[in-house]
């Protein structure tokens, strides 16, 4: 497939016309990142966050890059091309682009032959259930004899597969790099996370969804949207037909959340939509909207799971959900909504629903005989802890505690109101480090404990270990226990390092359990 790709066509696709100087010559990879660059690769050099990634021109030559994009200063200057003369003789040519960064996911879309094109992509995004519902969607595919993939933030690659992500929503080289990998592989569908910023900083534009999935909006990364109307406005152009707001070149069909409050103003909105609800009360509006729809009549919460009565316009049935919590109900209809909207046919997808497994590190239990319970989850946004602690609360004969602290780096705004719902919905809390990241720890825990009424069932312990340790020690075995932030993370990040460090890992330990989960 690439060896079709030479610097023609990438001059050509940039929306040059003149006659080059330079005779054409095979091109391999677009690559952003100059300790990834290979022989024959084009390296993308753009102004970031932290870094100039003009700085790494040298290095990305020396590693074999043999075109060099850059930023146009000016709209003049679009398509200007230097001539970088190399010791030893061969003369690499550097290309300005103008507005390179806001088109980058537009060239390599074409620079990979419109990968997403031949691909089933189902982009899912929302605060809170994106990696769940799009780990159901790949589950159930993969059930279903499908070839699937996923990309997002417990990694990327082929479903059972995945190779470790550092962002949620990769960069828009590497989205698209990796769909064409995709193709090659022969995959059919991949569900893929969608992140605010992915969206606000343009990784997804030349990407074409056959659906696109919302689960919720509630507070989170007011670090960098500032406002929540920037925040929902950034979700929105994930699913908006307006040509000037729509930030992918196709959104397909949308499915969308009822029972949140953007979902439901959004579902008006939309040409081709199917509502999502797990409130029995909608049932009946949904089937006065005259639009697809799955609800429910019935749900009842079981020690290991949830029976769902779900009806919906393709049919009725009885679903035995092996995911804890009213939040899993939810995305567990969102997944079986988008592949009924998908055309997937219904009696396959109900059967399998009853068999889709819990997430890794989400509402994850852990309990040895004698012990109180453990839960695994990675709630760190206020809403999530509330729902995750609901849902601990249905399992719990004794007192629930729960064990959290926040991201450094991150939204300050969210730590004290992750305080007042750990207040309102937990009996004792442990304060203690998550990703501390560039941030003072103590500093964290001080903008945690302003959200606090009382102080009497709080308990600061920072290392995590320690607080894990402490808390199982003074637990009850009917209690439970809720360890919030980390789910499936393996690492801690503390200044700029990154340790080796995980809560499955801490708790398995001292349970005395292996692999149990
Ligand atoms: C603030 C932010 O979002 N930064 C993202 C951005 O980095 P950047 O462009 O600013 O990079 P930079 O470090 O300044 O470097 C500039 C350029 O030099 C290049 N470089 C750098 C070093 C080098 O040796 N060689 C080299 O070529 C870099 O590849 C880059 O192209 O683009 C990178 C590639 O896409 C991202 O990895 C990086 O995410 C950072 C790590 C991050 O923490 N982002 C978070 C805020 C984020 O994006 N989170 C969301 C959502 C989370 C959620 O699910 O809730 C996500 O999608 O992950
Ligand atoms: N539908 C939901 N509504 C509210 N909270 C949820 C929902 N689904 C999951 N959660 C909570 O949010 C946590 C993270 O879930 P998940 O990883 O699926 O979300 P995400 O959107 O991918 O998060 P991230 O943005 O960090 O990638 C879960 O551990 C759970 O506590
Ligand atoms: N995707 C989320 C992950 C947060 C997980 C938590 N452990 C933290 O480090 O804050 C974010 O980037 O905000
Ligand atoms: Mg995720």
């Amino acid at each position: 497939m690439l060896a079709t790709n030479s610097f023609k066509t990438l001059f050509e696709l940039l929306g040059g016309r003149c006659n080059l100087k330079l005779d054409d010559f095979p091109l391999n990879h677009l690559r952003i990142d100059s300790r990834k660059v290979k022989k024959n690769d084009v390296f993308i050099a753009i102004k970031g966050h932290t870094v100039d990634g003009r700085a790494f021109i040298p290095q990305a030559i020396s590693m074999g890059a043999v075109v060099i994009l850059v930023e146009a200063s000016r709209k003049s200057n679009d398509l200007k091309i230097d001539y970088i003369k190399r010791e030893n003789k061969s003369i690499i040519p550097q290309i300005s682009v103008f507005q390179l960064s806001q088109r980058l996911s537009l060239i390599a879309n074409e620079f990979y032959y419109s990968p997403s094109t031949k691909l089933s992509v189902i982009g899912v995004t929302g605060t809170n259930g994106k990696t769940t519902v799009s780990q159901l969607i790949a589950q159930c595919l993969t059930l279903l004899n499908e070839k699937t993939a996923l990309m997002g933030t417990i990694g990327n690659g082929i479903y059972n597969e995945l190779e470790p992500s550092v962002n949620t929503t990769l960069s828009a080289v590497d989205v698209q790099t990796l769909l064409a990998e995709f193709v090659e592989k022969q995959v059919k569908a991949v569900t893929m996370e969608i992140s605010s910023h992915g969206l606000a900083m343009d990784r997804v534009k030349g990407l074409n969804c056959a659906a696109t999935v919302f689960t919720n909006l509630s507070r989170d990364h007011l670090d960098y949207h500032k406002t929540m109307s920037r925040y929902a406005k950034a979700k929105w152009s994930l699913f908006s037909p307006d040509e000037k707001e729509k930030q992918v070149l196709t959104t397909g069909k949308s499915i969308i959340n009822y029972d949140d409050k953007y979902g439901k103003r959004w579902i008006e909105k939309l040409p081709q939509v199917t509502a999502v609800s797990c409130q029995t009360k909608s049932l009946r509006r949904l089937k006065a909207l005259n639009i697809p729809y799955v609800g429910v009549s019935m749900i009842e919460y079981l020690d290991k799971g949830a029976q769902i009565h779900m009806e919906s316009s393709w049919g009725n049935a009885i679903i035995n959900s092996r995911l804890l919590g009213e939040f899993n109900v939810s995305n567990l209809l969102l997944a079986i909504a988008t592949l009924l909207t998908l055309n997937y046919p219904f009696f396959a997808v109900v059967n399998m629903a009853s068999f889709l497994t819990p997430i890794c590190g989400r509402m994850e239990v852990l309990h040895v005989k004698n012990s109180s319970t453990v839960i695994v989850d990675y709630a760190h946004t206020p809403d999530a802890l509330q729902k995750a602690l609901q849902a601990s609360r249905i399992h719990c004969k004794g007192s629930l505690w729960v064990i959290f602290g926040c991201g450094g780096d991150r939204d300050t705004g969210k730590r004290p109101l992750m305080a007042e719902i750990a207040e309102q919905f937990a009996d004792k809390i442990v304060l203690t480090n998550d990703n501390p990241r560039t941030e003072d720890e103590m500093k964290i825990i001080h903008d945690i404990q302003q959200g606090l009424y009382h102080t009497d069932n709080v308990h600061i312990i920072t290392n995590r270990v320690q607080a894990i340790t402490q808390t199982l020690k003074q637990a009850k075995p009917n209690d439970v226990i809720l360890i919030a932030g980390k789910g499936h993370e393996d690492y801690q990040i503390v200044g700029k390092t990154k340790y080796h460090y995980s809560d499955q890992e801490t708790v398995k330990k001292l349970l005395g359990v292996e692999n149990q989960s």
